[in-house]
């Protein structure tokens, strides 16, 4: 279940539908088949259970977000803060703002309730470093009360420094750093000020501060073992040929994860940029920029660029069901139902791997890519009604194996037992070069439609998704088999 998107223009829909669809990840790219296998121990321990650090873990397990940080130090071009938005799908826009013991109260009622959440992160609205105070004192009432919930920041760098020792000592271990440029003449055109030491600087000074001040904090933080991630929005026409200086920056500074972002970008949201008429990247932009990275620090490909209040699996926002209003006065916390999962989730990853590794050696690999567009609620398995889906996982098929390459938003096509032709109108636009859907049932109109477009819908409810795919791969291959025999 996702908040319902704003309102954009047919371009903006177009453009924010189209990025998900951002496929293609490199073998390297965002852990996409990835587990334990491709990292070190320790590290693999740290992102196991976050689901923004590892793809795989995305399937399975939750973050939210607490408000609790509104004030920022910088003004970014791109950006506006909403404080009483309940419609809105996108960075820095909450539902209200939370204190600290509010937001505690808070995360205890998700955890009692949502046994995969296993990340607390502050991302603002405005920026958790600078609203430290507030941050520093959420985050140590959560972890007195939840210590096997991780605790996760993210900031525009500037305060950063000023902060390492305290975020060392309280275990944050998950940073993100939001750096766009490395060049202050490009930075300067993103950062119309920052404030800095009493002071309000514009221009270069204010990018060369805000450029240096974020790469010490990157070199602090990874010499003393937290995991950063770098975000960056991507620009067209200001940052989209620099980004891959800033991935070569950041790598040398040991980032682990570099999340290159479209810009969001819509007049209806006051931004400068949406009012001048900057216009975010297309897909295939925003993919030539990515691939560009190869090579250098990972890439993150499932971000679903969330509100700050966002609560839930990544794709899901269950944010309303926890409004303050809802939440009871005391929580009793429910730490087995949390550790109960996390047993239940190793055994299905051991079992979720093999089933990939037989799939994957049941058929040969296809040899070009074949797309799959699976309805799931989690748990790396076909679990979801197609009328359901307000987003498609995009999986492909090729000589590398059968992997995660992104996801594709569409509204759900049931509406209280309804479908909606409109809605069915945008699904067959955003999979136009899908073939297959898989998913948990689907019924007989939706099924014709999709057939009359070219998509082949097939239900293999509760199947791991590497099982389903195979299986359609070896009925294909079958199919071919036969008409080559005819012809
Ligand atoms: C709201 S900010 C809060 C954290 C912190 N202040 C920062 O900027 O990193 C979270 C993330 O959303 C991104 N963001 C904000 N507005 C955006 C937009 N219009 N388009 C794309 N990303 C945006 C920021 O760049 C940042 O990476
Ligand atoms: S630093 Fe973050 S909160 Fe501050 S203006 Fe930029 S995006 Fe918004
Ligand atoms: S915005 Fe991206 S990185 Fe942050 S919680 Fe959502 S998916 Fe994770």
């Amino acid at each position: 279940m996702s908040v319902p998107l704003v309102p954009l223009s047919d371009l903006q829909i177009a453009t924010r539908k189209e990025l998900q669809q951002t496929g293609g990840c490199a073998a390297s790219s965002c852990g996409s088949k990835a587990g334990s296998a491709d990292m070190d121990p320790a590290t693999w321990a740290k992102v196991k259970d976050h689901p923004c650090y590892s793809e795989e873990a995305h399937h399975y397990f939750a973050r939210m977000h607490v408000a609790v940080a509104p004030a920022c130090n910088i003004q970014c071009n791109y950006c506006n803060r909403k404080y009483d938005c309940a419609n809105e799908s996108r960075p820095g826009v909450v539902s209200e703002r939370l204190t600290p013991e509010q937001a505690a109260r808070k995360v205890m009622a998700v955890a009692s309730k949502v046994p995969q959440l296993s990340v607390l992160g502050i991302a603002g609205p405005g920026d958790a470093a600078y609203d430290w105070r507030r941050t520093r004192a959420t985050f140590d009432l959560v972890a007195a009360r939840l210590p096997d919930v991780k605790l996760c920041m993210s900031s525009n760098g500037l305060a950063l420094p000023d902060h390492v020792d305290e975020i060392v000592a309280m275990n944050i271990d998950h940073v993100t750093i939001t750096i766009n440029a490395i060049d202050p003449e490009i930075g300067q055109q993103i950062y119309p000020w920052i404030f800095f030491q009493g002071r309000r600087r514009t221009g270069l000074e204010a990018a060369t501060i805000l450029r240096d001040r974020q790469l010490q904090g990157l070199e602090m933080l990874t010499a003393r073992g937290v995991l950063v991630k770098v975000n960056s929005v991507l620009i067209p026409g200001i940052n989209d040929a620099h980004l891959t200086e800033v991935n070569r920056a950041v790598k040398e500074r040991g980032a682990f994860l570099h999340n290159i972002m479209p810009l969001i970008s819509d007049p209806a949201h006051g931004t400068h940029f949406g009012l001048t008429g900057r216009r975010g990247p297309t897909a295939a932009e925003l993919k030539k920029v990515q691939d560009s990275c190869a090579g250098g620090v990972n890439l993150m490909r499932h971000c679903r660029q969330c509100r700050a209040d966002a609560v839930g699996l990544l794709g899901e926002d269950r944010g309303q069901e926890f409004t303050l209003e809802k939440l009871p006065e005391v929580v009793e916390d429910a730490p087995e139902a949390r550790a109960a999962y996390r047993d239940w989730v190793a055994e299905e990853r051991r079992d979720r791997a093999a089933a990939a590794a037989n799939a994957e050696a049941a058929v040969p690999a296809p040899e070009k890519p074949v797309l799959f567009a699976v309805c799931t609620r989690g748990s790396g398995r076909v679990n979801q009604h197609f009328g359901h889906a307000t987003e498609f996982q995009i999986y492909q098929a090729d000589v590398g194996g059968i992997r995660f390459v992104g996801h594709r938003r569409a509204d759900n096509y049931c509406l209280g037992g309804q479908g909606d032709a409109a809605r069915m109108d945008e699904i067959l636009r955003v999979l136009a070069d899908v073939p297959h859907v898989l998913c948990a049932r689907i019924g007989d109109g939706p099924r014709k439609r999709l057939l009359a477009a070219g998509i082949e819908a097939i239900e293999t409810p509760q199947d791991y998704i590497e099982t389903a795919i195979s299986a359609v791969l070896s009925t294909r291959n079958a199919r071919n088999g036969r008409a080559a025999q005819r012809a």
